[in-house]
């Protein structure tokens, strides 16, 4: 007896299938392979269903002994796939190994009671050792089964639950999956986006390694009555989201398969299935200020570190500058000064204060900010006692329209009642795709009246003394994006901020510029002297 009710959605069969059934398919017909596979992916919808019932409490007692049915066998049958099903099955089997060997750290996988995802993995080119391993299948029975021979996977790593209860669960979360294979078996969504949530939960966040392959499969069928492909959009959204949380950027392997060295034949469709493959990275950021930048620095008072910022990164950043602009309100210099929109961002306005968190973006552009601001002051030649304050630290997008520009000026800002003084100016570019004909150079200015003119090209950082570097941004043909910031420290009330001395009028960086060089024997002409 089958207490099974099947949604009434459900599409019919189609009356001629696709491609003629192949001789090798008997004793089942190819239709009835392709019938049971459509009954098996309903009953996994109706099993997620049932049971997401009994976990809220509202599971009617009629329904249960339905759900306690459906638990009790795996409607996954290989045995019974279509040949054309089995060999797509392999080929995505076979392109999972080869991602997760790329990806290292363990690999999570659902699989079936025939163990094809397990044997595939044990047996590729570069073998996995169990102990990588990790299933979760909420069918008892297929649980044990891949614990018994001749898979053998650990007892420890075979959650009899379902694959999204099992990535939430506390006992696995100091593990550090590289590729997930996710697959509900059905054409219902919310188990693959509880899934994908499991998986970048704040929980994992520190766990996760820097490169994560994760591939999902969904089926034609489905209650709600939507497309697959728009189904799919709804996973690849939430995907993207919660990676994005944590810092990842995302990639379709299938837009590029040669370069993570998998087979760009496999189809990405066969029938009422599709799986698809995404691969999430996570921006490495530049450490520091390297050494010789700072040196540079310090004897030119100005330096320029191109690539800075990573292209995922300036990509990003530069999304979120387009998004800010379209929010609203810009602040603007004074007009004389030239055409620029500012966005505050560093410290951040009033009225957000508490706000959404940031986005991922942001955070590492904070991130960034802070690493630089302490490669700075871990540099020796400071002065000690000047420490450059994180809390004052400025930080704004800016905008330029095409025509734009920013007159001659200097950054410098001395607060005579005291207050925040500001010692190192740096701009972040965010143009990908600058051009010599774009224009908007930085032209920044030495002590002698002679010039550098800098590209503002994605990626690219420019250093520079706030209170000595005289600067102007040449007309911009092409609209110009980029962040600027200010380090600055503190200056009590009715201190000077600069001091008058022997050696005449020399702001205190100037002063520690010299003090570092005299240490080592040199002597600095410094700016205004
Ligand atoms: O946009 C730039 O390159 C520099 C901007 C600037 O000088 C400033 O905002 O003070
Ligand atoms: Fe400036």
């Amino acid at each position: 007896m089958l207490l099974l009710a099947l949604p009434s959605a459900f599409p019919s069969l189609p009356s001629h299938p696709p491609y003629p059934p192949s001789p090798s398919s008997s004793p089942a017909s190819w239709g009835e392979r392709q019938r049971r596979y459509y009954r098996a992916s309903a009953r996994a919808d109706r099993t997620t269903s049932l049971s997401r019932h009994k976990a809220r409490g509202t599971l009617r007692a009629s329904a249960a002994a339905e759900l306690r049915h459906l638990l009790a066998v795996d409607p996954y049958d290989a045995a019974a796939f279509t040949p054309e099903h089995a060999d797509f099955k392999r080929a995505h089997n076979t392109l999972f190994a080869t991602l997760a060997a790329s990806c290292g750290g363990a690999v999570f996988y659902l699989d079936g009671p025939d163990g094809g995802t397990t044997a595939s993995l044990l047996s590729s080119p570069s073998p996995f050792a169990r102990s990588r391993l990790y299933t979760a299948n909420r069918h008892a029975a297929t649980a044990a089964a891949l614990r018994a021979a001749p898979h053998r996977l650990a007892a420890g790593h075979v959650a009899a639950a379902a694959a999204e209860e099992a990535l939430a669960d506390e006992r696995w979360r100091g593990v550090p999956f590289g590729a997930l294979y996710l697959d509900a078996c059905g054409g219902d969504t919310a188990p693959l986006v509880a899934m994908v949530d499991a998986v970048f939960s704040e929980e994992r966040r520190r766990v996760n390694p820097p490169r994560v392959a994760i591939g999902f499969t969904l089926t034609k069928g489905e209650k709600s009555g939507r497309s697959l492909a728009d189904r799919e959009v709804d996973v690849l959204r939430a995907l993207r989201l919660a990676s994005r949380s944590q810092g990842y950027s995302m990639s379709h392997v299938a837009d590029d398969p040669s370069a993570y060295g998998v087979d760009p034949s496999v189809p990405k469709r066969e029938g009422s299935t599709s799986t698809t493959w995404l691969l999430c990275e996570r921006t490495p950021l530049p450490p520091t200020l390297p050494p010789a930048a700072l040196a540079t620095l310090l004897a030119r008072r100005l330096v320029v570190v191109d690539a800075f910022l990573p292209p995922p990164l300036v990509r990003s950043l530069a999304a979120d500058l387009r998004a800010e602009r379209a929010r609203g309100a810009a602040a603007s210099p004074h007009p004389q000064h030239g055409a620029v929109e500012w966005y505050e961002l560093l410290p951040p306005p009033a009225w957000e204060a508490g706000a959404a968190a940031e986005s991922a973006a942001r955070r590492q552009l904070y991130d960034l900010v802070a690493a630089l601001r302490q490669s700075l002051e871990a540099a020796a030649a400071l002065r000690p006692g000047l420490p450059l304050s994180a809390r004052l630290c400025e930080l704004r997008y800016a905008f330029y329209p095409p025509g734009g520009r920013y007159v001659r000026h200097r950054d410098a800002r001395v607060c005579a009642e005291g207050g925040a003084r500001r010692c190192f100016s740096f701009v972040l570019y965010l143009n990908e795709a600058w051009s010599e004909r774009d224009g908007g150079q930085l032209r920044a200015f030495d002590a002698d009246g002679g010039f550098v003119d800098v590209p503002p090209r994605g990626g690219t950082l420019v250093l520079f003394h706030s209170e000595e570097v005289w600067h102007e941004v040449l007309a911009t043909s092409s609209s110009r994006m980029c962040i600027v910031g200010w380090f600055s420290h503190f200056v009590p009330p009715g201190e000077d901020a600069a001091e008058e001395g022997e050696e005449g009028e020399v702001s205190e960086l100037g002063a520690a510029i010299r003090a570092h060089f005299r240490a080592k024997g040199q002597e600095v002409r410094l700016g205004g002297e």
